[in-house]
């Protein structure tokens, strides 16, 4: 997976028919996709269950582009392999999940795969300080997690600017998650984001077998920014 800072747009599973991952995935990578977007919860860390390695294993034939897998998780450790068997490109990992954060991302490098490190809305930018050298990844939720289409929340942005400016010329990328649609995907890209996670804004109006929404909605998020 070579960097680059160009937009990327992640449509998050979420938000699909789960009945068909499969399809679902060919359709929103034919109509733009740049990564797939994977969210894994455990009804403990976030107050929703979606799924686990199994479910990723069966769908990563079917992605082309990234597998980029955000654990909302905890523990997380002890399912970092499972995970990286499963085939994802990117582990995410959230600094509220356990005490051991730089252990969980040099866990995650030695697998092979990308590491990401999540914050969630309450947590300031300057926890991932220390940490700047283990990632490839920050992600800023922007809603609290465990669930599609909430509302974006405004005073995360300042978070992005923030962090942007630590990474300086590191190959980090800064990846936002949650209410991303037409109106927030501008405030977060002129902060110095790359990756846009959406999941209600690409999946809604389209299906496997209608999927041009899918790609109205995606060119929408890109013709915004
Ligand atoms: O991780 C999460 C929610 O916890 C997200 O990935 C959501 O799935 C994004 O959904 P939208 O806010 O775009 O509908």
């Amino acid at each position: 997976m070579k960097f680059d800072r160009s937009v990327k747009i992640a449509p998050s599973i979420l938000s699909a028919d789960f009945a068909n991952f499969g399809a679902e995935i060919q359709a929103v990578e034919a109509q733009g996709a740049d990564w797939i977007h994977v969210d894994v919860m455990d009804g403990h860390f976030v107050p929703n269950i979606t799924f686990g390695p199994a479910t990723c294993a069966a769908i990563r034939p079917h992605i082309k582009t990234v597998m980029d897998v955000h654990l909302m998780i905890a523990p997380v450790d002890p399912y970092i392999q499972a995970f990286a068997d499963a085939g994802a490109d990117v582990i995410t990992a959230h600094v509220e999940a356990g005490p051991h954060i730089h252990r969980t991302l040099q866990a995650i490098r030695a697998t092979g795969a990308k590491a990401g490190l999540a914050l969630n809305p309450g947590t300031p930018a300057e926890v991932a300080a220390p940490l700047l050298d283990m990632v490839d990844l920050i992600c800023v939720m922007t809603v609290n997690p465990g669930f599609g289409g909430q509302k974006f929340i405004h005073s995360c942005v300042q978070k992005v600017t923030e962090l942007r400016e630590m990474i300086g010329d590191r190959e980090v990328h800064i990846e936002i998650d949650g209410g991303v649609d037409p109106s927030t995907a501008p405030l977060v890209i002129a902060a110095g984001a790359d990756v846009l996670v959406a999941g209600s804004a690409v999946f809604k109006g389209g299906s496997v077998q209608n999927p041009v929404p899918y790609g109205e909605n995606i060119r929408a998020i890109r013709a915004s920014v």
